[in-house]
């Protein structure tokens, strides 16, 4: 009873998602003595659901995918896992099977809003006695109301996107957990030309005009074109990266390990894949975008950069992507952290 207490009062303390996961996954090992737990993710990419381990157990140890940033993040197929599959199709709460080496798994996918974008994953040697499954039954009711609470409070309520003060949490984590590919010294990087080698990138994205749809459509139209490019930018990039709404108009992305050339690729299919959208009543819109390297500078002044590279565009005929080293480069931009930027962290 009182490890149990010990639990609730760690599960329940809370604020970040990651810190939520390891200690369901450590409540579970210990109180049901779990041979193997694991959180896995399931996500969505062009119509096929893929799984992959989001914080799991590792001699004993929890491990999380986020400090793994350069690790496979690409996931297993959904129908790799047929428990799994049926358990979804038939909204259930929990499914149970025993293994070929006699192991006994249980798959408990976390329903949200009657989606499932989290599983719980646990392998016993032997069979869940109905006192196990009361306890765990227990524990992830409360797992399962913190994470409703800090989806709520780390999304925008208009577009469903990150919010603003996630940004802050998750680039700080991101740059800090994240060596810049190019730094490691890796062997072989010397080799490759510079267009090969995979960066992480930041982008920020700012709607043109958005201010005369307001204007010329009123309020509700203005916030379903946020609502619709929110779904656009959902639909242009891959589940590892991440999309935020940082403030009225304007979205921020964090593109993983890429290479220049595909992120400018990726960032230039997003910016046509909203001009070639036909707004209701609204008709056209379209967006600029500035983005740039993430390497080892601050926050700060990273986002100024990105600021710099939009700006460029917004005052060069806007509905374009501008990398901001490029302008640099060509001598079109002096480096700089532009006011703006500044009081935003
Ligand atoms: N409908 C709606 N409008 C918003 C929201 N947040 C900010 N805005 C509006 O977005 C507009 C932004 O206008 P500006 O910053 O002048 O920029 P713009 O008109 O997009 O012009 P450029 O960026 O130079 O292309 C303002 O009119 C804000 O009131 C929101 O949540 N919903």
């Amino acid at each position: 009873m009182e490890n149990l207490l010990k639990h609730l009062v760690e599960i329940t303390g809370h604020r970040d998602h990651n810190l939520l996961d390891i200690s369901i996954i450590s409540a579970l090992s210990d109180l049901v003595g779990a041979r193997q737990a694991r959180v896995l993710e399931i996500f969505r990419v062009r119509e096929e659901t893929f799984v992959r381990p989001r914080v799991w157990l590792k001699d004993g140890q929890a491990v999380s995918m986020e400090e793994h940033a350069e690790g496979d993040q690409s996931g297993e197929p959904i129908s790799d896992f047929p428990a799994l599959v049926t358990c979804m199709e038939q909204h259930s709460v929990s499914i149970e099977e025993t293994t070929a080496e006699n192991e006994h798994v249980l798959w408990i996918p976390v329903w949200l809003n009657e989606k499932v974008s989290t599983c719980l994953h646990i392998v016993n040697a032997t069979p869940y006695t109905p006192a196990m499954k009361d306890v765990m039954n227990g524990i992830l009711n409360v797992y399962r109301n913190f994470q409703n609470l800090l989806d709520y409070s780390e999304r925008d309520s208009l577009t469903g996107l990150l919010n603003r003060k996630t940004f802050d949490e998750k680039f700080s984590k991101m740059t800090a957990y994240i060596a810049p590919p190019d730094s490691t010294g890796q062997e072989g990087d010397e080799r490759r030309s510079s267009d090969e080698v995979r960066e992480h990138w930041m982008a920020m994205v700012d709607i043109d005009h958005f201010k005369r749809i307001n204007d010329t459509f009123g309020h509700l139209y203005g916030d379903e074109v946020l609502i619709l490019v929110a779904n656009l930018l959902r639909a242009s990039f891959r589940a590892q990266d991440r999309i935020f709404r940082f403030g009225g108009e304007e979205f921020m992305i964090l593109l993983r390990s890429t290479t220049l050339e595909d992120a400018r690729r990726i960032f230039e299919r997003f910016r046509a894949s909203v001009e070639q959208y036909s707004f209701p009543q609204v008709g056209q819109v379209t967006v600029s975008l500035g983005f740039v390297k993430i390497s080892a500078q601050t926050p700060v002044v990273l986002v100024g950069h990105a600021d710099q590279a939009l700006y460029y565009a917004k005052t060069h005929g806007r509905n374009q992507v501008c990398h901001y080293e490029e302008l640099i480069a060509a001598g079109l931009l002096y480096s700089g952290v532009s006011n703006d930027s500044v009081e935003f962290f």
